[in-house]
């Protein structure tokens, strides 16, 4: 029996599971699918180190082993199946991608890695659908990945070579199976269970429906309208219809599609397949309208952040928009609006309980998470977006180009501003600082280095993840007066608290604090040329042969460049520099061996040593 129509779609098709493995086989059948196994040959060795994200390799993985199937049948009978699904498995603790185990010690070495602690399962599934043309093989790859957390107990040596012992953690991705006597490893999972397993069947139900049934316009869900006049447009169904609010690709940026980057909305000229009619008519420019209504979506955000809806259903969801309304002091049918399209931005869930926050809203939008950005929200509101209703006067007056279109930049600094404005802005950059510490504190071994100054580095977040991770590092944070006064506020207890002191000063005038390794994290772009190479020079000077300089700075490939984050940052904080151009900067002022390194999806770091001078 098949209980999910959309399964039912693949009935009819010739379908194979490009995979040996047997709990993928039997997940699939289990669904009521029916398919041919043929294994796939393709070697899992891509460069793992040239992929931004674990779930971009699994991906890749997971799409090179269909392809390699469908192309294998295609050669032998000149006839492709259908469908071709192919999918990756892995763990991944820390920054490590673990696979398959290659024999006991390794499954070993895997085990203690994952011994006490959180890890993610990725797996990546692409799904290829083929046709044979003119004895050509045509093929439309469609891909996503699920991540699921999972942590395991601590775990005594015995135990763990017991395990190893019975052979179950051999043909397993991190050498365990959650399904069976690896179940009794694992303290909890967050997430779907069946993704651990090997595949996603859920998140692979909703890609089918997806890709079979595109949805009618007349199908698609109204938003309730009470009263909002600054945003009313939204009755005009156009986010709807233009497809843009599907809620976990929305709220989740990166999760599943094409491109591994978050950035998968539509190209504004693209057709929309899914809307496109048949009688003639342009395609609806799904992508355009979304791009229209981009605005309209960011101010319901900061509305709800500002509200403090999301901490409210954190602690008290499920709630009824009535009592929602209540707490809030506001009008029941405004609030009810502004609920539903939460819902259909992704960030709400609406059951007969009443409303609750999304898995994402909870992570990063309620004020008090370790990951939350609410602060860039209230800066964005506050200050970001009055900034660009200028964008017309700023472009037909000419603004200085090498501070963006806006020219935002106050003379010497933006934070000469109120007490209030500094603060929001330091709560953005901590927001942000979280997301981003970790990778730039670990993009490169910086053992070597006893002391590090942290140029510009606000509430000190990067300070602190520097500290954690080496623990001879004394770190100072040096700032602005008016920023060190209320880095207070944002500091946490921690042991590692006691190796940070925090240092006003202006690093254009003011001598820089001793350090082996000085650290500037985004601060560069926010500087034209003259201020940077002022800077870089400063630094240079204070900095001892041998010492370091580490800069961290949005990442900004050549092809990256042209993307829409950096472009859009780029209006008012000026054009993005090239790791190259970084290079070259460091070289200028004297640093040699400079390095480059990814951190994250965010940024990029680049490491010289003070040469003799
Ligand atoms: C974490 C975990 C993994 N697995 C299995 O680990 C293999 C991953 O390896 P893969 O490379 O993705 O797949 P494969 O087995 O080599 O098959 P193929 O698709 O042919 O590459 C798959 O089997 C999964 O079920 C479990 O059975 N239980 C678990 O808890």
């Amino acid at each position: 029996m098949v209980l999910c129509p959309v399964i039912g779609k693949l009935q009819h098709k010739h379908v194979v599971l490009a995979s040996a493995s047997p709990r993928r086989q039997e997940i699939l059948s289990n669904a009521g699918l029916r398919f041919e196994v043929v294994p796939s040959r393709f070697k899992e060795k891509l460069r793992k180190a040239s992929f931004a994200t674990p779930y971009a390799y699994a991906m890749e993985t997971a799409k090179q082993k269909a392809l390699e199937v469908a192309s294998r049948m295609h050669q032998k009978d000149l006839r492709a199946p259908d469908v071709v699904i192919g999918a990756d498995t892995i763990v991944v603790v820390g920054a490590v991608i673990l696979e398959k185990p290659v024999d006991k010690q390794d499954a070993y070495r895997m085990l203690s890695r994952l011994n006490g602690k959180e890890h993610s399962v990725f797996t990546g599934v692409a799904i290829v659908h083929c046709c044979s043309k003119d004895g050509r093989l045509d093929t439309e790859v469609s891909e996503f990945y699920e991540e699921t957390t999972v942590k395991f107990s601590e775990l005594s040596e015995e135990l763990l070579w017991e395990y190893i012992n019975s052979g179950e953690p051999m043909d397993k991705a991190g050498g365990y199976g959650i399904q069976a006597q690896g179940g009794m490893l694992v303290e909890y999972v967050h997430g779907d269970f069946l993704n651990v397993v090997g595949f996603p069947l859920n998140h692979f139900c909703k890609e089918l429906a997806r890709l079979y049934y595109p949805p009618r316009p007349e199908d698609l869900h109204r938003v309730r309208h009470a009263s909002i006049p600054a945003v009313d447009t939204f009755e005009n169904l156009s986010d709807m219809e233009a497809g843009g609010s599907d809620p976990g690709q929305s709220a989740e940026g990166g999760r599943g599609g094409q491109q591994a980057d978050g950035d998968r909305s539509q190209a504004p000229g693209a057709p929309d397949a899914a809307l496109n009619g048949a009688d003639g008519r342009p395609p609806l420019p799904a992508g355009l309208l979304e791009l229209m209504d981009g605005f309209k979506a960011s101010k319901v955000l900061f509305t709800a952040c500002k509200l403090k809806l999301f901490d409210m259903l954190k602690d008290q969801g499920p709630l009824k928009a009535v009592d929602i309304a209540r707490k809030l002091n506001a009008c029941a049918g405004g609030t009810e609006w502004l609920l539903d399209v939460c819902v259909a931005l992704g960030l709400l869930e609406k059951t007969h309980r009443g409303y609750s926050n999304t898995e994402v809203a909870t992570l990063h939008l309620a004020s008090d998470g370790e990951h939350s950005l609410q602060g860039l929200a209230e800066y964005n509101d506050a200050h970001v977006w009055g900034v660009f209703t200028r964008l017309g006067p700023a472009v037909q007056e000419g603004a200085d180009q090498t501070r963006g279109a806006l020219g935002v930049m106050e003379e010497e600094g933006h934070l000469s501003q109120s007490r209030e404005m500094t603060l929001q802005f330091m709560r953005a950059m901590h927001s942000l600082s979280k997301l981003t510490a970790h990778h730039v504190a670990t993009a490169f071994d910086l053992s070597r280095f006893t002391s590090a100054c942290d140029l510009g580095g606000c509430t000190g977040i990067l300070a602190r993840e520097l500290a954690q991770e080496y623990p001879r590092l004394q770190v100072t944070v040096f700032d602005l007066p008016e920023v060190t006064e209320l880095s207070g506020g944002f500091q946490r207890g921690g042991r590692q608290t006691e190796r940070i002191r925090f240092v006003p000063g202006d690093f254009f005038k003011d001598n820089l604090p001793e350090a082996d390794l000085y650290v500037l994290s985004r601060i560069l772009q926010d500087w034209p040329d003259d201020k940077l190479h002022k800077l870089l020079s400063r630094i240079s000077s204070s900095c001892k042969p041998g010492g370091g300089l580490l800069v961290a700075e949005a990442a900004a490939e050549e092809k990256e460049r042209a993307s829409r984050r950096p472009r859009l940052r780029a209006l008012s904080a000026g054009q993005p520099r090239s790791p190259d151009e970084h290079r070259w900067l460091l070289q200028r002022h004297g640093f040699q061996d400079v390095r480059v390194a990814r951190a994250g999806d965010l940024l990029h770091v680049v490491l010289g040593t003070r040469a003799v001078p």
